[in-house]
């Protein structure tokens, strides 16, 4: 195990299993539909690439890339688009591949920018849930994970753009990201000072 991970929650046969009863669930869903799995850059890519392997149905990838952690454990609350899709969706059956839904800020922005170009139908698809009350409230229609409500890292996921290549879904270790300027902690001190 990495050193800077507590504990690995999702081992990697874990995550190989829940992925293959997820591609079957949505092979069964959309057969016969034009599917367009669409995915967020950069942390669903390791999700994505084990997903699209276990739909058997012909189906379209395409990216966006967003952002809001930025080197942070905490979001800024200010998603951004980095890279949009490459075409129009009025004719597809969109499906959102997520990583993790956390706040829900990021898909919440998302699913109302791509409601507006007019998808024949448009669901969401998260590895991982995480146990919080959300910023935004947002549908999920497939998960893989519901899991608790710390910071965690790999098979995707970052933390100041590290760990995303590690195997397991694993519990950062607090003490890595401890001085960190969370927004708490900025308002904290500047009240402390007055
Ligand atoms: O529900 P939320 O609180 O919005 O968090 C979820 C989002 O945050 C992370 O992306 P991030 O902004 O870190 O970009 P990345 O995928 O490039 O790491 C993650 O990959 C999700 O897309
Ligand atoms: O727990 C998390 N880990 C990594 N990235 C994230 N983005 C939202 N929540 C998380
Ligand atoms: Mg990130």
């Amino acid at each position: 195990m990495h050193q800077d991970i507590e504990e690995i929650l999702l081992s990697e046969e874990q995550l190989q299993e829940k992925i293959a009863d997820l591609g079957k669930q949505i092979t069964r869903d959309y057969a016969g539909d034009h599917l367009l799995l669409l995915g967020t850059l950069k942390g669903a890519v390791p999700f994505i690439a084990d997903l699209a392997r276990a739909i058997e149905l012909p189906l379209e990838l395409d990216y966006m890339a967003v952002a809001s952690y930025g080197n942070s454990t905490q979001s800024s609350g200010i998603v951004r688009i980095i890279k949009d899709l490459e075409g129009p969706i009025d004719q597809k059956h969109v499906l959102i591949i997520e990583d993790i839904i956390d706040s829900g800020l990021t898909l919440h922005y998302l699913i109302d920018l791509l409601k507006r170009r007019n998808p024949l139908s448009l669901k969401v698809c998260s590895l991982l849930n995480k146990e919080r009350l959300r910023i935004k409230d947002v549908p999920i229609d497939y998960y893989g994970f519901t899991i608790p409500d710390k910071f965690v890292v790999g098979y995707g996921l970052d933390y100041a753009q590290l760990y995303r290549n590690l195997p397991y879904i694993g519990i950062l270790k607090p003490s890595v990201y401890s001085e960190e300027a969370t927004p708490e902690k900025t308002h904290k001190s500047m009240a402390e000072q007055k």
